[in-house]
Formats: C-alpha cells, structure tokens, sequence
C-alpha cells in the first residue's frame, strides 16, 4: 500500500490543551528528518517501577524526539510494555519523572493526578494495540471518530475528520464496514486512524503487527511511520519482530528493566537512519 499523506485535521477544540493540528496541508509532501540534536518531545529519567519482587523498570533514561521512529526490544518480561506504558502516562512510576514538551511548555507527566493524566493521553497521545482495541459492534468510521466525540466534537465533525484519517490511511470506501468485515491489516490501520485523529504528537504502539503476516505487516508499518514521523510525529513501538524494529529510526533496547547502552555509535535520527516509509533504514541502538 502507498501512504499518502493526509491534509492533517486541524484542532480547534476549545478544550484542547494540546492542539497539534496547526499544520498547513502539503506540508509534509517531504518527511522531515530528525536531527540528532532535535530536542526531546518526551523524555524519562531515572524511571523506577516495582511490582511485588519484581523489579519492571530498574533506572530508566531515555528520550523521545519528535519525528523520530523508537522500536523497544527485548526479552520477555524485560519491561518493554512497563516502559511504554510509563512514558505514556498509563502506569506511574515508583520514583522518577517523565516530562512530555506540549505547545504550552513542559509538563510533568508524574506530577498529574489521574485525571489530568487521562486528558493528556486522549488529546496528545495515540495508541496502537496489537488487538487494535476497536468496538466490534461499531463501523470503521465510528470507531475512529470515537476519540473526537468523547472530546466533544460534534457528531458529522468528528466523522468528517475520521474520512480523511480512513482515506489517508488507503480505506476509502470501508467507512461504513464493522471491525468483523475487515481483514486484519485493514482492521489495524483504523486503529492507527483512530490512534491519531485527535492529532497525537506522540503514537505509542505494543505489537502493532504482532498478528499480522509478513507482508500485511509491512504496509501496516508504512502505514504507521507515514502517518506518524511522516509527519513530524514520534512513534514509539514495542516490537519482537527484528523487521519492525529495523525500519524505525533506532532501537533501544532494554534487559532486566535497564536500557542497554548504545552499542553502534549510530547517531539516533542521522541522515540514513530509518525514515517513514523505507524499508531498509540504517538502525541506530541508543536511547
Ligand atoms: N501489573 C503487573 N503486576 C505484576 N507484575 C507485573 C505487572 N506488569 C508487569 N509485571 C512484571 O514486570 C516485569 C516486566 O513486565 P513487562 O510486561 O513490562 O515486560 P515485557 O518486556 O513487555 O514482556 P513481554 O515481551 O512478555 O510482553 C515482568 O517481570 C512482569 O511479570
């Protein structure tokens, strides 16, 4: 499948604190490269999460640029998800900051209560899982404009910018299919659509293609990097799959909840590293 690139929906909720949306249409016709010293959209530091015995997170550094594609790799319960999920302000840690840069400034994800946390991951994250989460019972463009109708956009709004997410995303013509009359690659890019309808600056994805085959996957990715770094966006992405990994930008790895320290001198966003849509980026390991 061919990514094209969607006039980016503006976001004029009033009660959008993280508008992300001011983007003129056309202007991502060339995919921005991230320069190493780009600065970080999202970083942690120190992070600390213990359940029980087990030590999930064990000092964890690391940053996120925008526009920039991160895999996290590792074995089995070496705390990838743990990871994903402190960074996206679903899990709190036992001690440590993550700071996320939205349009008003920084703000400390740790610091928020529960609500506040919740407000900032419907309006400036996205989330694709391997399962997509969608509503069965719902069709292709329910399901995505579902995020702006909980914010409060009118209905005929919300599903206006859904088409375009849906037909950017190459489901023209299956609006109005339920999740059950989809293929599975299909059924994971309405979860992408939906993933980014609000206008996420930061798409955090667990196994996205972990059910896919092998070529299914592949669009699914292109689909993903196009939509997201394509357009200036991050992605970060929990993935087993060494085909995933290698066409983000770089690779963090992670063992016993520690980030392994680069092993490749790669600069992490360096021209040639992996850009949305290649399939044969060159893959830098650092955090
Ligand atoms: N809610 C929880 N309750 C108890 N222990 C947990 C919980 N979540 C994670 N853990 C433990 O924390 C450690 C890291 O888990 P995490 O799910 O982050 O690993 P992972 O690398 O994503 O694993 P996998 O690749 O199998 O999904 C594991 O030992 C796991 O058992």
């Amino acid at each position: 499948m061919t990514f094209s690139t969607p006039q980016h929906p503006t976001n004029q909720h009033p009660n959008n604190q993280y508008p992300s949306g001011q983007y003129p249409s056309g202007q991502y016709a060339t995919p921005p490269t991230t320069s190493f010293s780009a600065p970080a959209i999202l970083s942690g530091s120190a992070l600390v999460k213990t359940y029980g015995p087990s030590t999930a997170l064990a000092g964890v550094d690391i940053q996120i640029r925008a526009g920039e594609s991160v895999a996290i790799m590792g074995a089995s319960g070496s705390g990838k998800t743990t990871l994903l999920h402190t960074l996206a302000g679903i899990t709190s840690p036992d001690s440590g900051r993550v700071e996320f840069q939205s349009p008003g400034g920084a703000v400390d994800v740790t610091a928020m209560n529960e609500r506040e946390r919740s407000k900032l991951r419907r309006e400036a994250f996205g989330f694709v899982f391997q399962q997509g989460l969608l509503i069965p019972e719902l069709t292709a463009i329910e399901n995505t404009a579902l995020p702006l109708m909980l914010a409060g956009y009118p209905r005929r709004e919300a599903e206006g910018r859904a088409q375009h997410w849906l037909a950017a995303l190459g489901l023209a013509g299956m609006e109005t299919r339920r999740i059950g009359e989809l293929s599975g690659g299909q059924a994971q890019r309405v979860a992408i659509a939906r993933a980014q309808v609000t206008g996420a600056t930061v798409v955090f994805a667990d196994e996205p293609t972990g059910a896919l085959d092998s070529a299914t996957s592949d669009d699914v990715m292109s689909a993903l990097l196009g939509s997201t770094v394509g357009q200036g966006h991050a992605l970060v992405v929990v993935t087993h799959d060494q085909t995933v990994a290698a066409r983000c930008s770089r690779i963090v790895r992670v063992r016993d909840g520690r980030v392994l320290p680069d092993a490749s001198g790669v600069v992490a966003g360096a021209p040639g590293a992996g850009a949305a849509g290649s399939t044969t980026g060159t893959t830098g390991v650092s955090a």
